[in-house]
């Protein structure tokens, strides 16, 4: 089980992420979010960060020039966009040497599958809640008529206490938690991100 920890902006926490054993850590770009950080303060963070290890900058809505400058500047390996985004800028994304993650809300992703079942499979996808990082979880049970392709990643409300039950009925590849694992709004606690990383790797 993938298990990626999103909107990390401490030391701290970052650390208590990669102990934990994630596969990938988030820091959030997108503007407007108690988690966004400058690309300077995660290009600190990820100093430390292994290379087999995911660093994803997280984007919504941001032109792709803005996106290719930000994520060059943090020197992550991996941009993740929230939307709005066409074929051509994900080309772009991965032309300049990113890998990418397409993130699409259970309501876009069931509009996309039935407009485009081929063209959707090229990505590598985060179905979330209606609204990223706000801890809203969404009933998985909608996505029985359209699975996602194999590797997809399920967020939206996870949580230490949910995670395993979500991930036994869903099924996803990976799963990925922001706000489930912050004691506080826009702050990350290190002992939840542990319970919830132990929490997914025992559900299987
Ligand atoms: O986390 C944010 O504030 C955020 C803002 C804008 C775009 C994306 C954002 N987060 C993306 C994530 O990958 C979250 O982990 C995912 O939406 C799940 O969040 P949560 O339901 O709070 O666990």
């Amino acid at each position: 089980m993938f298990v990626k920890i999103c909107g990390l902006s401490e030391p701290v926490t970052v650390e208590a992420a990669l102990d934990a054993g994630a596969d990938a850590v988030g820091f959030v770009f997108a503007p407007g979010s108690p988690r966004t950080i400058d690309p300077s303060v995660a290009r600190e963070l990820i100093r430390g960060v292994p290379e087999t290890v995911l660093t994803v900058g997280v984007f919504r809505k941001q032109p792709i020039d803005e996106v290719l400058r930000m994520a060059t500047e943090a020197g992550v390996n991996t941009v993740q966009l929230h939307g709005g985004e066409t074929l051509a800028d994900f080309e772009r994304v991965r032309e300049a040497g990113f890998g990418t993650i397409r993130a699409l809300s259970i309501d876009e992703y069931l509009r996309e599958v039935e407009r485009d079942p081929v063209g959707i499979r090229a990505h590598r996808l985060l179905i979330d809640a209606p609204m990223p990082g706000a801890g809203e979880v969404f009933d998985t049970t909608e996505l029985q008529a359209h699975p996602p392709q194999d590797g997809w990643l399920l967020a939206g409300g996870l949580n230490p206490n949910n995670v395993a039950e979500v991930i036994r009925a869903a099924r996803p590849g990976g799963v990925d938690v922001s706000s489930g694992v912050e004691a506080v709004r826009g702050q990350k606690d290190a002992a939840l991100i542990r319970a919830f990383v132990a929490a997914a790797r025992a559900a299987i």
